[in-house]
């Protein structure tokens, strides 16, 4: 699918399937495209060009609605003056689905006690909370999420996990943007990853988490600068990291260490990282962040 609006291309010819029985993260930094792009899936967005289907068939063809696919997109979008029940009540009257289903959404998302309270006094992590339930209503067997985490606390972000993998592991289609890999990296099965509109890779997390950049070494050491000139002249690329260690790219650990014992240097620390996931996005979208501290366009 392509979205322009006005001169602003806000999705750029992207195209991804999202299979289920996983957990899919569409990762990307702000403004990638990913509200966007789920808005269009769900219709209500139109596409400057290109189509989505959900099974085959476009969502707008789907008498079956909430049954059929369930999402959060906006936790804001609720009347402040309606309480839970109210609100779900409504959505559940709209789309055919049994009144008991109200009570029985709440009770999965935690709201049970808030059930007769008005939105509008929610805290974000509750309209979150409350989003969710709408998502669930109608036990639909596709589900997304847009930005789910956003005001959940630690509690919360462990509880929203714990659901996205059951759902998934019912056999459902999970699709959940974020624009923190480390809010995917313990939840999400593969990655749908965006910047600036465009498809940036759509693999597993364990393919993702491999691209990252090459091995670095830790070494700590009291005499970083004699280890630094020895690695140096030894072909590896070693950066002062805080007052006595260095990392080290081009040399294993253990050539550091040899290198080291060669020299006569002492180490406190000799220590192999591979990048994160967090690093490997960073790295993988550093061109595409449409906003960044200090950009000036
Ligand atoms: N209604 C609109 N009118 C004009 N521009 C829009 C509109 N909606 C989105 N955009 C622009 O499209 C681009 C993609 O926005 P979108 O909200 O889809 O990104 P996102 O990845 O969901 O970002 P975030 O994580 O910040 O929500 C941005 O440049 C945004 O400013």
């Amino acid at each position: 699918m392509t979205k322009r609006y006005g001169h602003v291309l806000a999705v750029n010819d992207l195209s991804f399937t999202v299979p289920p029985g996983q957990v899919t993260g569409f990762l990307g930094p702000n403004g990638a495209g990913k509200s966007t792009t789920m808005r269009m899936i769900l219709g209500l967005n139109r596409p400057s060009a290109g189509t989505a289907t959900i099974d085959g068939r476009p969502f707008s063809e789907r008498r079956a609605g909430l049954r059929h696919v369930g999402a959060l997109l906006d936790a804001g979008d609720v009347h402040p003056g309606r309480n839970a029940v109210a609100h779900l009540s409504a959505l559940a009257r709209g789309n055919g689905l049994p009144r008991r289903r109200v009570r029985q959404v709440l009770e999965e998302v935690g709201l049970a006690g808030a059930a007769r309270r008005r939105v509008g006094g929610f805290s974000l992590g509750m309209r979150q909370r409350l989003g969710i339930a709408s998502a669930l209503l109608g036990d639909p067997p596709v589900l997304m999420f847009d930005e789910p985490v956003n005001g959940l606390d630690p509690e919360g972000v462990r509880w929203v996990r714990d659901l996205f993998r059951r759902l998934a592991a019912e056999g459902r289609t999970v699709l959940v943007s974020s624009h923190l890999m480390s809010e995917m990296q313990n939840t999400a099965d593969r990655l749908v990853v965006v910047g600036r509109g465009s498809l940036i890779a759509e693999e597993t997390v364990a393919e993702f988490a491999a691209r990252g950049t090459r091995a670095r070494v830790t070494v700590r050491t009291p005499e970083p600068a004699r280890l630094a000139a020895a690695l140096t002249a030894a072909g590896a690329v070693a950066a002062a990291d805080g007052h006595e260690a260095l990392t080290v790219t081009g040399l294993p650990a253990a050539r550091v260490g040899d290198l080291a014992l060669a020299h006569r240097i002492p180490l406190h620390e000799l220590t192999t990282r591979t990048a994160s996931l967090e690093e490997a996005f960073m790295e993988l979208t550093a061109d595409q962040a449409e906003y960044r501290a200090g950009d000036r366009r």
